[in-house]
């Protein structure tokens, strides 16, 4: 594999890539073994945690738009997706809340690690919200349908309801992996798997 250079850029750091898949389809996975190999990660889903989690900045708007899905603990997810997944315009009304926090966590992060060569950004909905036209590169996490399945359903509180309605939320997989620039495939050994992205990452390393 050849080093990647986006064009005329070779002064912009740091080079960004972006991390993407479906749901089950490996992205925590993928983004540990990242980090494994030097390479920082900014997760949008964990900084998501972070903002609805106990004390959050987000509870109070969260709570004020949907009340009831709260508590001590911070947001009821469970409760919180009953009312959103599945509902358009509700969870329209969620990521309007979401979203902008998440953008400014993720500023911070890039500023943070302006000296780095390569740094990921692991976003489940970059293909879904836009965020791809602004990374350098896209790597997809992809595995057969059956497995992706299998893994969904054996999460607690999952249903095949539920696994429908946020499928149906997101772009299919095979549209993924066409607009992918790399694609890490997790239907195998993870020793495989960190093989790859072992790969991927020597390709942005001081060129
Ligand atoms: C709806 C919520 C409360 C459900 O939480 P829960 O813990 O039950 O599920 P989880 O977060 O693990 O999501 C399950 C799957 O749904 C997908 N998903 C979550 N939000 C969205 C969305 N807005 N659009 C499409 N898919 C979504 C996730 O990528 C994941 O694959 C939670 O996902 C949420 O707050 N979503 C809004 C914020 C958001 O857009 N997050 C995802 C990107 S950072
Ligand atoms: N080769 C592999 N690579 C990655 N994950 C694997 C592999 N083999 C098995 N798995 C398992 O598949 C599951 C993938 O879950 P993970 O949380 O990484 O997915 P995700 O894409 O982040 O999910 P979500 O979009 O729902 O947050 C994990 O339980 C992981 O251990």
């Amino acid at each position: 594999m050849t080093h990647y250079k986006r064009p005329g850029s070779r002064l912009r750091r740091p080079f960004i890539l972006g991390l993407t898949g479906s749901i089950g389809m490996g992205k925590s996975t993928a983004a540990t073994m990242f980090e494994r190999e030097g390479v920082p990660v900014f997760d949008a889903d964990a900084e998501v945690h972070r903002l609805q989690g106990p004390g959050g900045a987000l509870v109070a708007a969260i709570e004020a738009r949907f009340p009831g899905t709260t508590g001590p603990r911070g947001v009821d997810r469970q409760e919180l997706g009953r009312r959103v997944l599945g509902n358009r315009h509700e969870l329209a009304a969620l990521e309007a809340i979401v979203h902008p926090a998440v953008g400014r966590a993720q500023k911070k992060f890039l500023a943070r690690h302006r000296a780095r060569d390569v740094v990921v950004l692991d976003i489940p909905l970059l293909f879904e919200k836009g965020g791809w036209h602004r990374v350098g590169a896209v790597a997809v996490v992809t595995a057969p349908m059956w497995i992706q399945r299998k893994r969904v359903l054996r999460r607690p509180g999952m249903t095949n309801a539920k696994f429908k309605a946020i499928r149906g939320l997101q772009v299919p997989d095979r549209v993924k992996r066409a607009r992918a620039d790399f694609l890490i495939e997790t239907g195998r050994p993870k020793s495989e798997t960190h093989r790859q992205i072992r790969r991927i990452a020597s390709c942005f390393h001081a060129q």
